[in-house]
């Protein structure tokens, strides 16, 4: 699992392992990661030319410690200081010890001569670090550092980022104005939810992790499950299994008009797990042509059958019955697409069993009663929102795709999912999500479970059945058990 530590639970940790250690241990710990990390990128130090970025905290700090390791190693090393008053002084001192120079400052030589000199240093860089701000950050970036960030994001030196990328909100992953782009980003201790959580991820590149020793409580403010992870939720089916046993899982999807939603729903469901899935809807003829297992029922939700989990909504038009009839059952439920807005907010908070809802942004939107953009601007914030007004899970699906627990608050971790693609973003690709969670859901995992370990499997299967290429829905659900198989085998 990786686990993303919030910046206030990161500062305590900090400060028990500072009182234990010398003074300035840590920061040399977190610059020795960062001189190594750099080496690497580059290749080869010696005669590279470095510009370091650097603000006013212990973020440029750790820059100018870690400058002063390369200019050691024979690279040509200049500071750009936003402050040259505030700079940390030791590393400042580290720095020309080692024979690294500082650029014209605002101070000192104006703006116009600041801007010109750090313009040029960049253009000329092999790498440039980013050590402006770190979890220090309040606010957007400020308009003296804004210009910064702008020249480093064009230059075409590599540049990494120092913890995380100025601009980028630890702690949410929100950007709000100019931030640095970086190519890695190599961060200290635990990664933090800013680089997790898009658009904050997009911004970090690749992220390496720097252990500094710190110990961290047990529950983390985002997780993101690994293969193995993965591997252990799957079910599995036993010895003793029947089709009964491995779950049943229902499906209430699709119309006249979307007859296509809801064969794609059943093609995830087919691959989920699930010992059987049971189609309850007009499109039943179609769904049978497709897929023969299929168990098909045109009596609606509530005459059909057992299952052990429902999912509602893909292609259902404006059935609301269907839903209504859904949420009275006492098994887990599933909410997607046109279900989402029929669903009404007090039957879906009065459920005793589990309730996973998974909207896009668009949906969430509406039914937090926001615009599109804002959902996707502060992505963590809404999907805990959503899930406290329901007092369901919620999957809010995207880039990044993210999972909240009923509560909705900051005291459990939101689950985020990094294996999506942007070729998923293509229609009927929800469909199959819905259906494949369903089918998770009825084989015994809990709901957040069940989002997380669908969404792995949903991104995997977009990433293996693409191959850089654009692929349609139904090669997405095709490839699911290739995912599958990848995941078991490690
Ligand atoms: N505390 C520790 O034990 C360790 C800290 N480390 C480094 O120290 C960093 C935290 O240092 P600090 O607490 O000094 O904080 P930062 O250096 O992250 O930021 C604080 C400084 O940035 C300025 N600032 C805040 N918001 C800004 C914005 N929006 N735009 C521009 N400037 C802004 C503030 O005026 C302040 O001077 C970590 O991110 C990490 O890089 C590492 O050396 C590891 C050990
Ligand atoms: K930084």
């Amino acid at each position: 699992m990786r686990t993303a530590y919030s910046v206030e639970t990161v500062r305590t940790a900090e400060r028990e392992l500072m009182a234990r250690l010398p003074d300035g241990a840590l920061m040399q710990r977190a610059a020795a990661g960062l001189a190594a990390a750099c080496a690497d990128l580059v290749g080869r130090v010696y005669g590279s030319r470095v510009v370091l970025l650097v603000g006013s905290g212990d973020n440029g700090g750790d820059a100018l410690y870690a400058g002063a390791r390369l200019a050691r190693r024979g690279a040509g090393v200049t500071a750009v200081l936003l402050a040259p008053e505030r700079t940390h002084a030791g590393g400042l001192a580290a720095l020309r010890r080692a024979g690294g120079g500082v650029a014209p400052s605002r101070q000192a030589d104006g703006i116009p001569a600041f801007l010109r000199a750090a313009a040029d240093l960049i253009d000329r860089a092999d790498l440039v670090l980013d050590g402006i701000v770190g979890i220090g950050a309040k606010g957007p970036l400020r308009p003296d550092a804004a210009p910064l960030a702008a020249l480093a994001s064009r230059a075409r030196a590599a540049v990494v980022a120092v913890d995380l990328p100025s601009g980028v909100d630890p702690d949410t992953g929100e950007v709000d104005g100019e931030a640095i782009r970086a190519d890695l980003t190599v961060t200290f201790g635990t990664h933090k939810p800013g680089l997790l959580v898009d658009p904050g991820r997009e911004y970090a590149g690749s992220v390496r992790l720097v252990d500094i020793g710190l110990s961290l409580p047990g529950e983390a403010a985002v997780e993101a499950l690994q293969h193995a992870d993965v591997a252990r939720l799957l079910p599995v089916p036993g010895a003793e299994s029947d089709k009964y046993r491995r779950g049943v899982v229902g499906i209430a999807a699709g119309s006249a008009r979307y007859p296509g939603a809801a064969v794609l729903a059943v093609s995830g469901a087919l691959r989920g797990g699930a010992g059987a899935v049971r189609y309850v809807g007009p499109a039943a003829d179609a769904v049978i042509a497709r897929f023969p297992e299929t168990l098909v029922s045109d009596r609606g939700p509530r005459k059909a059958g057992r299952v052990q989990a429902w999912v509602v909504g893909p292609g259902a038009g404006d059935d609301a019955s269907a839903v209504a009839e859904v949420l009275a059952a006492d098994v887990p439920v599933l909410i997607d697409a046109d279900g989402l807005r029929l669903a009404d907010v007090d039957a879906v908070r009065g459920r005793d069993a589990p309730t996973l809802m998974t909207p896009h942004a668009g949906e969430a939107a509406a039914l937090l009663g926001v615009a599109r953009e804002e959902v996707e601007r502060a992505r963590l914030d809404s999907v805990r929102e959503l899930a406290g007004r329901y007092g369901a899970t919620v999957l809010l699906k995207g880039s990044t795709t993210l999972v909240a627990g009923p509560g909705g608050g900051a005291a459990a971790a939101v689950r985020v999912n990094a294996t999506g693609t942007s070729w998923l973003a293509t229609a009927g690709s929800g469909d199959v999500l819905s259906g494949l969670t369903g089918s998770l859901l009825a084989a015994g995992l809990s709901a957040v479970d069940a989002g997380s370990v669908g969404a792995y499997l949903h991104g995997l299967a977009g990433r293996l059945a693409a191959d850089g290429a654009p692929v349609g829905a139904h090669d997405v659900a095709a490839a699911l058990p290739l995912a599958w198989r990848d995941v078991v085998r490690g």
